[in-house]
């Protein structure tokens, strides 16, 4: 069975500064992969291909054995650090505004059975990620948590296979990260997702994750620190033990995970 998603000989270039070197790897529905590396290393530019923001400069990436093409495609939704939602709008019509744009590309407004549909369809996913109790609040009413929920059930209401997540829990308390982790394990699962997430919290990297992969580079020259791209350093399937040993450790780092 070939995989979900196929990546070859990927680069990706500013100008002349090498962010992404020679990167292949596939990864199979289904998988929650965390994708972890020092900062600059690439990891949100890593997100931006896969979401077809942006066309490598050289390789191919395939989903479904089929060349992806450099659009954003509802097969892919996408969760930010910073909320993405809009602060006009309460939590149902944020949720709602999708449908309505994939349906009515134009005046973004459905009317009849359409619009009761797309209402029913937002509620059951805010009660999904918790939020059926504020429905009609606006973002400016709400936690970081709460927007953070809000910006989850916005991506997933157009069904999306592929969940991409930069830093998702980034900007939340401790306490309201451990109810998100809780949350993303339960959607992951209900909703048959292949997760790739970003995040720069190697705990978190190795509970919620099926596989870890390390983005850096290689080789490095001190005099042009764009010479050389990021590719993966570290692949690292996992399994319960690996996740324990990391949760239970106060710091740990990944070459010491690897070693394990
Ligand atoms: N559109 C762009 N034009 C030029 N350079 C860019 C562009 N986007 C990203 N870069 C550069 O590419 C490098 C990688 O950026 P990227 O945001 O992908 O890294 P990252 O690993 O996600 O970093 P962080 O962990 O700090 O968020 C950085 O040096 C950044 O300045």
């Amino acid at each position: 069975m070939s995989a979900l998603l196929s990546l070859r000989n990927l680069w990706v270039e500013y100008g002349d500064k090498i962010i992404i070197e020679n990167l292949s790897l596939d990864i199979e529905e289904g998988a929650f992969v965390s994708v972890v590396g020092p900062s600059g290393a690439g990891k949100s530019s890593f997100l931006r291909l896969i979401l077809g923001q942006e066309a490598p400069a050289r390789g191919e990436i395939r989903l479904d054995d089929t060349p992806l093409v450099p659009e954003c495609g509802p097969d892919r939704g996408v969760v930010f650090q910073r909320y993405s939602v809009f602060p006009h709008l309460s939590a149902l019509r944020n949720v709602m505004f999708g449908a309505e744009c994939e349906e009515a590309p134009f005046s973004a407004r459905l009317f009849g059975a359409a619009r009761r549909k797309a209402r029913d369809d937002a509620a059951e996913m805010l009660h999904a990620v918790g939020l059926g109790a504020s429905m009609d609040s606006y973002p400016a009413q709400m936690s970081g948590g709460m927007q953070q929920r809000l910006a989850i059930a916005q991506a997933l209401i157009k069904r999306p296979r592929i969940l991409l997540l930069d830093e998702p829990f980034g900007a939340l308390d401790p306490g309201i990260r451990a109810d998100m982790h809780e949350l993303i394990t339960r959607l992951w699962r209900d909703y048959s997702l292949t997760i790739i997430m970003v995040t720069h919290d190697i705990r978190e990297a190795f509970t919620l994750g099926t596989r870890v992969l390390a983005l850096d580079k290689r080789r490095h020259d001190p005099h042009a620190p764009h010479r050389y791209g990021a590719t993966v350093v570290y692949d690292i399937p996992l399994d319960k033990e690996r996740s324990k040993v990391v949760y239970h450790s106060e710091r740990i780092t990944i070459d010491e995970v690897s070693n394990n």
